[in-house]
């Protein structure tokens, strides 16, 4: 089955067309990452197959159903953009900013039933962050804080995740620890993950799928460890007047 399905999309702002007519698919258990330079288009297509913003042209399917009719947004988990996610000083603790995302049978900040709570707590021993339950949100390291936003998409049971620049700001060990909880989320609890970035270096060493996003298009490219491979993937989206430099980082 098809998690997205994105079928002749365009859409601009006023300044004109940042994606002119762009067809691709997501399958289920897929792990896609999404690259381009600044300004081409990364977070627009996410709002797009998040439904926050409507294509002026094609049609967006989500697990097989117009995106437009789609009811099924439980089964979809957002980790945006940390700086925008979540005003870090509200005197929330860590389980009450998992569990606020089961608001749908809780009611906001309500106090959590114990069965939503033991769930809370098996999404935070997922991502390493039990320990931290009791603790106020704004107290914590940044790598720490993503940690539990990705618990807070988790614990609504998702099938697929989308993450919006998900490690900016955050240091080489947290990005690897944060990676590997990924992959284990792909691979174990087989959660198909969109993931943009603009960090192509990380993300072509992490991802099954790669979406280069330039001159308004999309390319779709399997990833591979073959650098000829990479480089005609990089010059769909930099243009021949390019050089790579590989680097272990
Ligand atoms: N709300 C908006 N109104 C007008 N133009 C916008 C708006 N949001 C984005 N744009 C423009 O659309 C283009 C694509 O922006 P978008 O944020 O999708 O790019 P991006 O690839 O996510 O960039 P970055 O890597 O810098 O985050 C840019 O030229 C941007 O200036």
């Amino acid at each position: 089955m098809k998690a997205v399905c994105v079928r002749d999309v365009s859409f601009g702002y006023s300044e004109g067309l940042v994606l002119d007519n762009i067809n691709f698919t997501i399958e289920e258990g897929d792990y896609i990452g999404i690259v381009g330079p600044n300004g081409s288009g990364k977070s627009t297509l996410l709002k797009l197959m998040l439904g926050i913003m409507k294509p002026q042209k094609g049609t967006i399917e989500i697990f097989g159903q117009n995106i437009s009719s789609y009811k099924g947004w439980g089964k979809i988990g957002y980790v945006p953009q940390k700086a925008a996610s979540f005003n870090t000083s509200f005197p929330a603790t860590v389980e009450e900013v998992v569990g606020a995302n089961l608001f749908s049978k809780i009611g906001l900040f309500k106090p959590i039933k114990k069965s939503d709570l033991d769930l809370v707590y098996k999404y935070l021993d997922i991502v390493g962050m039990r320990e931290y339950s009791k603790r106020l949100i704004g107290n914590l390291s940044g790598g720490q804080q993503q940690k539990v936003f990705i618990a807070r998409a988790l614990v609504s049971s998702p099938e697929m995740i989308f993450l919006d620049e998900p490690t900016v700001g955050i240091d080489v060990k947290s990005q690897q620890e944060f990676f590997e909880l990924l992959d284990r989320l792909n691979k174990e609890l087989k959660i198909t993950i969109a993931i943009v970035s603009h960090d192509i270096g990380v993300i072509t060493q992490k991802v099954g799928t790669v979406a280069c996003l330039g001159n308004k298009k999309i390319a779709i490219h399997e990833n591979t460890a073959d650098e000829h491979a990479l480089k005609d993937m990089l010059r769909d989206l930099y243009g021949d007047n390019m050089r790579i430099l590989l680097h272990e980082h």
